[in-house]
């Protein structure tokens, strides 16, 4: 081994037969960007005018010193250091390597942790939100260093944090908890949809949202917007022992919407009625004796992404939702309106 890492430049017309230290990327706006060379691979001739295509006049030619990594050692141990529970691991690819979900679930990513990451300088990490439904086979976070060689401690570093976390919180810094099938009752409000005037489309809406994760509408029932009505369906679900109890329509401020009104007439614990995010400010979320109950806004039948498929789920993971939580929506709620 030799004291520091020679990266020795040679001209392309004369590496043939030589290796290559990383590998090579070619994009081509619109089209393509990847890898066109990958490390390891041995110059030809018929590689040379390639090279020269995507601006390589010179290659690397490596002999690595001791304590210091190659850039894809690097992040497979940082990516090793992240990765938790229902989270794969890919090969480096340029210099990256990907952490992707395993099965569908709750993202759990600790935003402070990929910041003091980050913060020790020639290391990226960078990752979706947490606290959000990530698919199955889904992008969770990808690390690299900066430099194609980096010094062995910045990766040790990186480890000291990875473990630190693991200590104080019991689980891996970037990993996916699984969604629980729980059982709903859906009650749903709105005369104008209880006396036929018009057909039900908020039940379709929930019970295809439910089903697309792993849960179900056990029961549904039609409810004029009137409080006592209301209440009454509450307490037979909860007597019922439905996991969720979930409410819609007449969440908004004209005379005719009892809902919100009726939620807390029923006992709930209301953690908020109004969140910070668009579409879905008018949902209400809450506890009737700890079973989670949910005031939906019309915008839930109408719009694919707003406030409960934030917070859904979060319960689905067995998660309780607190007023924190919904404070924290807004930076990053604006979605549509
Ligand atoms: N002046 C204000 N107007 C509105 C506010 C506000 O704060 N001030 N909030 C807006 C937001 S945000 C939403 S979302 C909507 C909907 O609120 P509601 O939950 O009260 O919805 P409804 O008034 O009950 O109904 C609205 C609309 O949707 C139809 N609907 C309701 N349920 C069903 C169903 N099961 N099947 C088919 N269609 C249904 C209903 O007939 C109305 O057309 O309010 C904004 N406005
Ligand atoms: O509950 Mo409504 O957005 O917020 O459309």
């Amino acid at each position: 081994m030799t004291m520091r890492t020679q990266l020795k430049e040679v001209p392309v017309q004369e590496a043939l037969g030589m290796r290559l230290a990383h590998d090579l990327t070619r994009i081509v706006p619109g089209s393509f960007k990847g890898r066109l060379f990958t490390k390891g691979h041995i110059v030809g001739q018929e590689d040379i005018p390639a090279l020269l295509d995507i601006g390589k006049a010179h290659i690397y030619v490596m002999e690595l010193a001791e304590g210091e990594l190659h850039e894809d050692d690097a992040a497979l141990r940082m990516a090793a250091a992240h990765r938790g529970d229902n989270v794969t691991m890919g090969q480096p690819h340029e210099g990256k390597v990907a952490l992707k979900a395993s099965i569908q679930g709750l993202a759990k990513i600790d935003p402070l942790y990929v910041e003091e990451v980050n913060r020790l300088g020639e290391i990226a990490l960078a990752t979706i939100r947490g606290d959000r439904l990530v698919e199955a086979g889904g992008q969770l976070a990808a690390t690299r260093v900066i430099p194609l060689v980096v010094s062995e401690e910045k990766v040790v570093r990186v480890e000291q944090i990875a473990a630190r976390f693991r200590e104080r919180y019991g689980r891996a810094p970037i990993e996916v908890k699984p969604l629980k099938p729980m059982r709903a009752g859906l009650i749903t409000t709105g005369s104008e949809v209880f006396s036929g005037r018009i057909e039900d489309r908020f039940g379709p809406a929930v019970r295809t949202k439910l089903e697309s994760l792993g849960s179900s509408v056990a029961e549904q029932a039609l409810v004029p917007d009137d409080r006592g009505e209301i209440v009454r369906k509450m307490l037979e679900y909860k007597a019922k022992e439905y996991d969720m109890i979930l409410l819609t329509g007449g969440m908004s401020v004209d005379p005719d919407d009892r809902t919100p009104g009726a939620i807390h007439a029923a006992g709930t614990d209301i953690v908020s009625y109004g969140t910070p995010m668009l579409p879905g400010s008018m949902l209400l979320v809450g506890y009737l004796d700890g079973t989670p109950v949910f005031g939906l806004p019309g915008c839930v039948m109408h719009d694919p992404f707003t406030s409960f498929d934030v917070l859904l789920p979060r319960v689905l993971a067995g998660e309780t939702i607190h007023k924190e939580d919904i404070t924290a929506m807004g930076y990053g709620g604006l979605h549509g309106c």
